[in-house]
């Protein structure tokens, strides 16, 4: 593995045009659905790439979300779910459209991208519930946007033949 350099979950994915794509699709299927469509009526104009900048950010893009907001950029989108008392089962269906919006537009489906891009995904649905049951924005200026790697499963540029080919150590 000398001198290979390492992609970025990000990288990996395709780039920014990728994670645009990946929400007009998702946002398409939650104005459908009857769990979603009421709490996405009223979204922004501008929501949709704003989700998508904010998540390629995470998984190590360049910071197109923290460049758009400016310095409260994380205080700006954990306050966009305070007070809205989300529910399991819309986090659920949240979910499962963003990943079926994941296979439709041909999102890497290898397993390694796809267990850091689930468990990014999984954490901050869990982490929007559980803000928007609150009142107010705990977010303080020590908060910064998450960045979210490879994980423990190492990344498919390790991986030449066999899946589960023994590392060289
Ligand atoms: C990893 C999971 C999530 C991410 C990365 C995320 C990201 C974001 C971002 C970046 C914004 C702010 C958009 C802006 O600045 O204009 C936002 C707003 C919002 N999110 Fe989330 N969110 C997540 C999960 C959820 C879930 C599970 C729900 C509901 C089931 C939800 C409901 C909303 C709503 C209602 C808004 C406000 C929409 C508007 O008024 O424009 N979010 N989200």
């Amino acid at each position: 593995m000398e001198n290979k350099k390492i992609p970025t979950p990000y990288e990996w994915a395709g780039g920014v045009g990728v994670f645009e794509k990946l929400t007009e699709v998702f946002y398409v299927k939650v104005l459908k659905d009857d769990l979603l469509e009421k709490v996405f009526r009223h979204m922004s104009p501008e929501h949709s790439k704003h989700v998508a900048h904010f998540i390629a950010e995470v998984l190590k893009g360049p910071k197109f979300y923290s460049e758009e907001i400016g310095d409260d950029a994380l205080k700006h989108m954990v306050g966009k779910h305070i007070g809205k008392m989300l529910t399991e089962p819309q986090r659920k269906k949240w979910m499962q459209l963003l990943l079926e919006s994941a296979d439709e537009i041909g999102l890497p489906d290898d397993p390694e991208f796809r267990s850091t891009f689930v468990a990014h995904l999984e954490w901050g649905t869990r982490i929007a519930i559980s803000n928007s049951q609150l009142s107010e924005n705990p977010v303080t200026k020590e908060d910064h946007i998450p960045e979210w790697g490879w994980g423990e499963v190492k990344g498919p540029y390790e991986i030449v033949g066999s899946l589960f080919r023994k590392k060289e150590q």
